[in-house]
């Protein structure tokens, strides 16, 4: 039998939440080509000109706020996330961070020390398909397998936003929350530029095209970050028994000046507070480690913003983390 390991991918945050190493990472990760699609010049200019002068400063103290005595939430949080697949699995399991680390390639050199590693079953820790986190997680571990002539084949889970196993999981652990009494609940997810979404579509004539272009089914769905999250949210709806009027989606997260993904999850949560909602919940399915974009984006920045508005409670329900039904699935996956 082939002897295998399992790497999980995470994202990565800084080494420690202070200016100069959220500079190093935020220079890391914006001048990824998957992440800021534009000629290395233009990327280059744009990162040093308008991001790193103002942004780390700002970053770091948004990272002060959560950070926690381990480290940062997403690294601590993936960390037991792996520790508790290990405890239910015979093969060796690791995590690795894109950017940052423990990086790609310090984990896959780890994982090949032990010499009998014939295949590494990869995890990119992302439902939802994106170049800018499927795609240059993927690379990356291609890069390092050929720069150290690795000899190991790597296998790949793809995107689960429809999975049922992982749908089962993420209503199982959010279902405390769906107990309680609250207005509406907000989807938010990690936003993306369009122009990232609109390349990819290979007919030119699909994707972005209408308002309704993500519901049914179209090959360019392959790869549409749209059309995945919709799926996500209607699994869900319908696994957790949500009515319609009792939840939307918005998306997160948006940098610079292209045209992102909307609703914006900030402009939702006033429109529910000015049209009265006293209580909201928000779910981040595109995460599955709590991280600063649930922790301060939403529980705190979106709270504040939301009771601005005239609301009264922001619940955050947490990432699935390392909750047991999650577990459970990534290990029925690692086995078959
Ligand atoms: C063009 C910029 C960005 C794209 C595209 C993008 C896509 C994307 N990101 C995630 C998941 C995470 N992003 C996180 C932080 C983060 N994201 C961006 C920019 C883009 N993301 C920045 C600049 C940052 C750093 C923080 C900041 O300065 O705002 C994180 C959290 C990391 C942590 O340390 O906790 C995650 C997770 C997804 C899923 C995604 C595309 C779908
Ligand atoms: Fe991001
Ligand atoms: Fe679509």
């Amino acid at each position: 039998m082939t002897k295998r390991a399992i790497l999980l991918a995470n994202l990565g945050s800084p080494d420690a939440p202070d200016t100069p190493s959220v500079r190093r990472y935020l220079n890391q990760f914006l001048m990824d080509p998957y992440v800021i699609q534009l000629p290395w010049l233009l990327r280059r200019m744009i990162v040093s000109l308008f991001v790193l002068p103002t942004r780390p400063k700002a970053s770091a103290h948004a990272y002060q706020s959560v950070w926690t005595p381990e480290g940062s939430p997403l690294i601590v949080l993936s960390e037991k996330l792996k520790n508790a697949l290990q405890a239910k699995l015979p093969l060796p399991v690791e995590m690795a961070m894109r950017y940052g680390n423990p990086s790609i390639e310090q984990q896959l050199l780890k994982i090949t020390e032990d010499k009998s590693i014939e295949e590494v079953l990869y995890i990119p820790l992302y439902p939802h398909y994106a170049e800018s986190t499927v795609t240059t997680s993927i690379e990356e571990a291609k890069r390092v397998i050929n720069k150290h002539k690795l000899n190991i084949k790597l296998s790949v889970i793809p995107p689960f936003f429809d999975d049922p196993d992982y749908i089962r999981a993420l209503v199982t652990s959010t279902q405390p929350y769906l107990e309680q009494s609250y207005d509406h609940i907000i989807f938010s997810y990690h936003g993306l530029p369009e122009s990232h979404i609109t390349k990819l579509d290979s007919s030119g004539t699909h994707c972005l095209k209408q308002d309704n272009c993500c519901q049914g089914s179209h090959p360019a769905h392959k790869t549409c970050y749209r059309h995945q999250v919709m799926r996500t949210t209607e699994c869900f709806a319908a696994q957790a028994g949500l009515a319609k009027e009792r939840y939307s989606v918005a998306f997160q997260s948006r940098l610079g000046r292209a045209k992102w993904l909307g609703p914006n999850t900030e402009d939702k949560l006033r429109d529910l507070a000015q049209q009265g909602a006293k209580h909201v919940m928000v779910l981040c399915p595109a995460f599955v480690t709590d991280c600063l974009e649930t922790l301060e984006e939403i529980a705190i920045r979106g709270e504040e913003v939301f009771k601005e508005a005239g609301g009264e409670k922001l619940t955050l329900i947490p990432c699935m983390n390392d909750d047991p039904a999650w577990v459970n699935v990534l290990a029925d996956w690692c086995q078959n």
